[in-house]
């Protein structure tokens, strides 16, 4: 896995002090966030912490109320198709037509993002065969697989070469094996294109084991930042220092995340384990 989020170069993603109100609702509340160029980058937390609004406003999507967010150097408020050039988004609700072939969908979002003409097939077919859809590219999308509905959600945010990929819970509703299927494309296009990559996730596991660094949100903020190891072994540290053996085994990301978050995390409608099973990811095409 690449680590360079301390190369010095110019941040993929860099929100100061972002905050949107939904009425009284603070969805993201001051949030401090940077992302740098070729990273893998975890944004994780329960129900509600604000994720999904915060991804919004990087994409421009959702308008940046207060606070400033930058993509590539490129203000979202002020210049948002230069933004929106630089990023694919796969967001959580569902952006294929069951009605047309994987090839169809894909050629749509080709057109959508200005892939020019004369390159629209081509780059389709590479994009299909990038997340290991070429077999099935011309059956219609209604016949797919959860896991192969968001592998060709995947081939459509990546088919106009985004530096910077946005994948909004990409895996959730998923079994394991269309989970990994899922990762191992990501990794295989990042490893050959370098691009910079930003996912919300529930799953501390997959966090774990893909990201390079990553942010614990709760209650629109974040409330801790690092690699996961890094994370992993302070907390392990502070216990060790408040008496616990040093036998005891490393705490998990979870058990991390509930000590920033502290009791909150259990005052709201689901916490992580039971969100899992309440997506329908795998049965929203067909
Ligand atoms: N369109 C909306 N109208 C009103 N409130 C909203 C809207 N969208 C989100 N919220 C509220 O904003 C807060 C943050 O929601 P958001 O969807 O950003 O969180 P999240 O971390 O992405 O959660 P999830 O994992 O469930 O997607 C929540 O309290 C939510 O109820």
């Amino acid at each position: 896995m690449t680590r360079n989020a301390d190369t010095g170069q110019a941040g993929a993603v860099t929100c100061t002090g972002l905050a949107y109100a939904f009425g009284e609702t603070n969805a993201v509340d001051g949030l401090e966030l940077s992302v740098a160029e070729g990273e893998v980058f975890g944004l994780l937390g329960p129900n509600g912490a604000g994720k999904t609004t915060a991804i919004r406003c990087i994409t421009t999507l959702l308008p940046v109320p207060a606070g400033m967010v930058q993509v590539f150097g490129h203000d979202a408020a002020k210049d948002r198709m230069a933004v929106r050039r630089l990023l694919g988004y796969v967001p959580q609700q569902l952006s294929a037509d069951a009605g047309l072939t994987g090839r169809e969908n894909v050629a749509l979002f080709a057109r959508v993002f200005d892939v020019p003409r004369g390159e629209r097939a081509e780059r389709v077919g590479q994009a299909l065969a990038a997340v290991g859809l070429t077999d099935a590219a011309d059956r219609l999308t209604g016949t797919y697989s959860g896991g192969m509905v968001r592998r060709l959600e995947l081939a459509q945010a990546l088919v106009s070469a985004p530096r910077l990929l946005i994948l909004d819970e990409p895996t959730i509703g998923l079994d394991p094996i269309a989970r990994t299927g899922v990762w191992d494309h990501i990794n295989a296009v990042r490893a050959a294109t370098g691009m910079t990559v930003l996912v919300t996730t529930h799953y501390m596991d997959e966090a774990d084991q893909y990201c390079d660094r990553v942010a614990l949100m709760h209650r629109g903020r974040i409330r801790a930042l690092g690699t996961p190891d890094e994370l992993r072994e302070g907390l392990g540290e502070r216990r060790r220092a408040e008496g616990a053996a040093a036998t005891d085994p490393l705490p998990t990301l979870e058990d991390v995340f509930r000590d920033v978050a502290g009791s909150g995390l259990d005052d709201q409608a689901g916490g992580f384990r039971d969100v899992r099973s309440t997506r329908r990811t795998a049965h929203r095409v067909g």
